[in-house]
């Protein structure tokens, strides 16, 4: 796999560094992630392919153990308010000084710097400060943030993958770490570089949903059918528009303009209705095989069994029958190999890695026996 050999310590997060830390797990990186300890529950839903070792960081001895963790591997991944880490003594100073080609990857809401870097935050709000919420949603409706895709998890756990990524590419040249300061900000915004540059070109002259591309056009929006289900209709082109109507049987002799934006209500109407006549299953068949670019909207339910999912293998299932998206993309020669197995439970490794970073076994029941590290392996043999 492409990261094979690669070290990674992951601190247990949220929901973007764990995201993070299963990409770099999916393509054959070591990922370790550092739980707390006491912790009554896994609430990793990212932790595919990860081991887990259960540290107390508010201990000396599990800091000292932290450090000799980091200074072995080649990617820490912290998902702290900024200070946390240099309050701890685990600041990218320290750490990249015993280890100058350590990959400090600092994923957080607002980065290292600013006024808002200290401030908590999830998604909705980072979203919100790129600027990109306020083009979000309906015409008639407030701002919408869709689940917490962007800012999370496009913005901040894949860009941070991409992030550490391209510092390891760059140190196989410089022989050199250094920090990656992910913001999910300005990770967000940078995956609306299309918003912003396209504003020249008039793609968001109108107000938040009366544009193209964010449900303002009838021909770029989802219909309703009649047993309660919805299609999806991409039919931007003009040549595939004119499928579009072919599909709906809609004469456009008899219709307003398809770039006539005032006409648009009136179109979206029509379509409505039309949408509204026949099944899911009958749409689906009518526009099967054409460049109408219309879809049936599929639930999680329904997506393996798509035809086209199905004979691509687009999803896995664990050996718990838990089933899920497969690694993207597809490498041709060392494609990912995720993980099947049950995720970790929270110190399910403890003993296994530490004896791997090289800690005796008298170290190891010394740190067990003091609390500072927890193992909850069923069979742990010392
Ligand atoms: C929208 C999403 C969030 C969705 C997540 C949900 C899926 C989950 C959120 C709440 C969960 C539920 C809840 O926990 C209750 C149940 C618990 C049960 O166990 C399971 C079921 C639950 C219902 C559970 C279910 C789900 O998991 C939830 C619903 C997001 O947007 S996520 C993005 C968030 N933002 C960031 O990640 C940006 C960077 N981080 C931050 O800004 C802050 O970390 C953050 C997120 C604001 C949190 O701030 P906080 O004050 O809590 O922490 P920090 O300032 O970062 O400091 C960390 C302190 O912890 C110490 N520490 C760390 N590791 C250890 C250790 N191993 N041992 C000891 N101590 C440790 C560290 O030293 C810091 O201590 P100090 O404060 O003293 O410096």
């Amino acid at each position: 796999m492409a990261l094979a050999g690669v070290r990674v310590i992951e601190l247990a997060g949220l929901a973007p560094a764990p995201f993070c830390g299963m990409i770099l797990a999916d393509f054959g990186a070591s990922v370790i992630r550092v739980d707390r300890t006491k912790m009554a529950m896994n609430i990793d839903t990212q932790a595919r392919g990860k081991r887990s070792v259960a540290i107390n960081l508010k201990t000396a001895a599990g800091v000292s153990l932290l450090k000799k963790l980091c200074v072995q591997s080649d990617v820490v991944l912290e998902p702290y308010r900024k200070g946390v880490m240099e309050k701890l003594g685990l600041g990218p100073q320290e750490l990249l000084k015993e280890n100058p080609r350590l990959i400090y990857a600092r994923l957080t809401g607002y980065g290292q710097n600013g006024p808002l870097a200290l401030a908590a935050g999830h998604d909705i709000n980072y979203l919100a400060i790129s600027g990109l919420l306020s083009r979000l949603g309906r015409s008639t409706e407030k701002p919408y943030a869709p689940l917490n895709l962007v800012a999370d998890f496009a913005g901040g756990g894949l860009s941070c993958a991409l992030g550490i990524v391209l510092a390891l590419l760059e140190r196989t040249k410089s022989g050199k770490g250094q920090i990656v300061d992910a913001s999910m900000v300005e990770g967000a915004a940078y995956v609306g570089s299309f918003v912003w540059k396209s504003h020249r070109i008039g793609m968001w002259n109108n107000p938040r949903g009366q544009n193209m591309l964010d449900s303002g056009a009838p021909f770029y929006d989802t219909y309703q059918t009649s047993d309660g289900k919805y299609m999806a209709v991409g039919a931007i082109e003009s040549q595939f528009y004119k499928e579009l109507l072919k599909g709906l049987e809609l004469d456009s002799a008899e219709l307003p303009e398809q770039m006539s934006f005032n006409d648009w209500p009136k179109l979206r109407h029509i379509f409505t209705e039309r949408f509204a006549s026949k099944t899911l299953a009958e749409w689906t068949r009518i526009f099967e095989g054409t460049d109408a670019c219309v879809t049936p909207v599929l639930s999680f339910e329904e997506v393996s069994s798509h035809p086209h999912n199905q004979q691509r293998g687009s999803f896995i299932k664990d050996q718990s029958g838990e089933e899920s998206p497969r690694p993207a993309p597809v490498l041709d020669r060392t494609p990912a190999e995720p993980c099947l197995k049950a995720d970790p439970m929270v110190g399910e490794h403890t003993v296994e890695v530490l004896e791997e970073y090289g800690l005796k076994a008298e170290q190891i029941e010394q740190l067990l026996a003091t609390g500072v590290v927890e193992s909850h392996a069923t069979k742990t043999k010392l």
